[in-house]
């Protein structure tokens, strides 16, 4: 089959010739890339007649990506760049892999990795092509993950064990299993690296607080007067403040004594502020002007890029500690990267027998620590909040097995419901349920609205929240916010609420900008309210609704659906997921377990079986060199 590409997409690139013709034509690569290719052939290599292959290798690095991938191994150039688009499998001229990279290398526009940095655009390292930029930053990562932990002697060891046996002692697991939390907190006190992967409910943020309330009775311990200086930090605001209010929570239940280690932490900030990204300089922070922290916890690992990685790794001083949080089986970050992924799937250095049997003196009688540590990264594995179908589900969709999660889809689970159908033809009695349920939580919303009690509004609306995999089309968001709006204004109504400015008394909204002079980051969300003053959108800034009248949210708009990357960092009650149909280029295993954890209590999934099948064997293919 040949992909048919639009001959006036504007991805076509009408004046391409050679190879970067073929490859655009064939939709593989798009007109940005064969203009950047061109360009960069013609300022390295001005003299040079253009190498057919070496502009189709520059391009195909670029083409990477754009579909996430930080490097591009030319063997396999064609899986994964082909990976991220409906995929043409037509016969193009790919050329043989060692006579591409003989004419990289020949041409000037290509460093070794071992070689000196010549300023070249490219880097290889071994068979992988990089864009030297995310090349360097991935040295950068790769330096930090194998970097020797600090000595153990520095540790008080016996103010450690009785602090582990207080906040750690593993009760609630079963007997002989390993207290992964407690070895986080050793590692964490042990070293300046951590790495704390977890689903939901695996107690990330329950640790944390532990693990800061621990280092800080240590550093109290050495005679500092001044507690150390924490960092809360997420990739997006919406992130930042669910860290924030998780980090209270799990300090409320620490033991009394305990919480006062807790005092003075600044709340959560997102990473481009803590860095002092301003969009005229780019990151104040760096090297020249490193962070003044002692500890740094970064949550939401999974939405980070591997630039920010690299930035932030570059602004933390030699004696900071950085804690990095986060699911790796979620979705990826938006740009190129899969960093929390990757340093879980990598491990960090193997310790030395030494080091091992200091670390396993740490563990609790009843749960001893694996006989194997790679410290600094450490799975939580037991789930604390999650029981029943949805954490079966989120475990099968884990492990890639189609057949087992098809099977708890279907088994009946109280907290799990099931509509194998397509969801962009089915018909009203198919969808009666998903109706029914949109109409409760409208009526809900639109009561309090109504009442202008923003409070409640504001918690009502995290009860239940529609995701789709797409933006438009008959599966996405678009069709699904018409579609909704309908159902309500059948049963509300809606013509019966006040409205202004397109804006009715109940209607969702999600802001789409950062606007730090109202407080509001972008992904918050919001909703329309009554008030003695008329409409206003009731949003929470800091732990308080603030009330904003239209005039200034010129990025507010309507919220009755939501892409699932937009939900990425918040939970709900309640979930409803529409599936695409299984030709679905967004259909990823990362995709549909990032959806069904956002659920608390209940998912509702609709969508064929097959389009749940191809998911759950269909991860995301995002190519690094880490673990290569
Ligand atoms: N070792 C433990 N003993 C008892 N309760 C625990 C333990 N670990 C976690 N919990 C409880 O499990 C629940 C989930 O914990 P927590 O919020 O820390 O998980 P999380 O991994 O951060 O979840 P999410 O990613 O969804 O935010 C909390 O109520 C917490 O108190």
């Amino acid at each position: 089959m040949t992909l048919s590409v639009d001959p006036h997409s504007a991805d076509r690139a009408l004046a391409a010739t050679g190879l970067l013709k073929t490859f655009n034509d064939a939709g593989v690569i798009g007109a940005a890339e064969v203009h950047a290719a061109t360009r960069l052939h013609e300022l390295y290599r001005p003299d040079a007649e253009p190498d057919e292959n070496v502009r189709l290798g520059l391009a195909i690095a670029l083409r990477a990506l754009r579909a996430g991938s930080v490097c591009v191994d030319l063997r396999r150039a064609h899986e994964l760049v082909l990976d991220a688009e409906v995929a043409p499998d037509a016969d193009l001229p790919w050329p043989e892999p060692d006579v591409w990279w003989a004419s990289l290398m020949a041409s000037g526009l290509v460093d070794d990795a071992d070689a000196p940095d010549t300023g070249a655009p490219l880097r290889r390292r071994g068979g992988l092509l990089y864009p030297a930029r995310h090349f360097n930053d991935e040295e950068n990562l790769r330096a930090w993950l194998n970097s020797s932990p600090a000595s153990p002697t520095a540790v008080d060891g016996e103010m450690l064990r009785s602090s582990l046996d207080e906040l750690f002692d593993g009760s609630l697991l079963p007997e002989g299993s390993s207290d992964q939390q407690r070895l986080a907190a050793v590692i964490a006190a042990h070293g300046s690296r951590l790495v704390l992967a977890g689903g939901p409910g695996t107690g990330k943020t329950r640790t944390v607080a532990r693990i800061l309330a621990v280092l800080a009775r240590l550093h109290a311990q050495t005679g500092e007067t001044n507690p150390p200086r924490v960092a809360l930090a997420a990739p997006t605001g919406k992130a930042a403040a669910r860290l924030t209010e998780s980090i209270i929570e799990a300090r409320g239940d620490l033991p009394p004594h305990w919480s006062s280690f807790l005092d003075g932490i600044p709340a959560a900030t997102t990473l481009h502020r803590l860095l002092g990204y301003r969009p005229s300089q780019g990151f104040t922070r760096g090297r020249d002007a490193p962070l003044p922290h002692d500890i740094v916890v970064v949550d939401e690992m999974s939405m980070v890029a591997l630039h920010l990685m690299a930035r932030l790794l570059d602004a933390l001083p030699a004696h900071c500690r950085l804690i990095c949080v986060g699911d790796p089986d979620q979705l990826a970050s938006v740009e190129a990267g899969a960093v929390m992924a990757d340093i879980t799937a990598t491990g960090g250095t193997q310790s030395s027998a030494a080091e091992t049997a200091h670390l396993q003196s740490f563990a609790a009688p009843a749960h001893p620590f694996p006989a194997v540590l790679a410290p600094p990264v450490v799975r939580l594995q037991h789930t604390f909040r999650f029981t029943g179908g949805i954490a079966d589900l989120a475990d099968a969709i884990r492990r890639g097995d189609p057949d087992a999660t098809v099977s708890v889809l279907t088994a009946g689970h109280e907290d799990v419901t099931f509509s194998d159908v397509d969801a962009a033809t089915a018909g009203q009695t198919v969808l009666a349920p998903v109706r029914e349920r949109v109409i409760a939580h409208g009526r809900r919303l639109h009561a309090a609205a109504d009442a202008g009690d923003a409070t409640t509004a504001l918690d009502l609306l995290e009860h239940h929240r529609l995701l789709c995999a797409h933006r438009d089309g008959l599966w996405g968001v678009a069709a699904w916010e018409s579609r909704i709006h309908e159902w309500l204004d059948e049963a509300v109504p809606l013509s019966d609420a006040a409205s202004e400015h397109d804006w009715y008394v109940g209607l969702p909204l999600l802001n789409t900008a950062n606007q730090p002079d109202i407080g509001l980051a972008n992904g918050d969300t919001g909703i329309v309210i009554r008030t003695p003053s008329g409409l206003r959108a009731a949003f929470t800034v800091g732990d308080t609704p603030a009330l904003l009248p239209a005039l200034v949210l010129n990025a507010a708009r309507p919220m009755r659906a939501l892409t699932i990357h937009k939900s990425q960092g918040s939970q709900f009650s309640e979930v409803t997921v529409v599936l695409p149909p299984p030709e679905s280029p967004l259909l990823t295993r990362e995709l549909l377990y990032t959806a069904i954890s956002r659920a608390r209590r209940h998912v509702h999934v609709i969508g064929s079986a097959e389009s749940v099948r191809r998911a759950v064997v269909h991860p995301a293919n995002r190519a690094s060199g880490l673990g290569r």
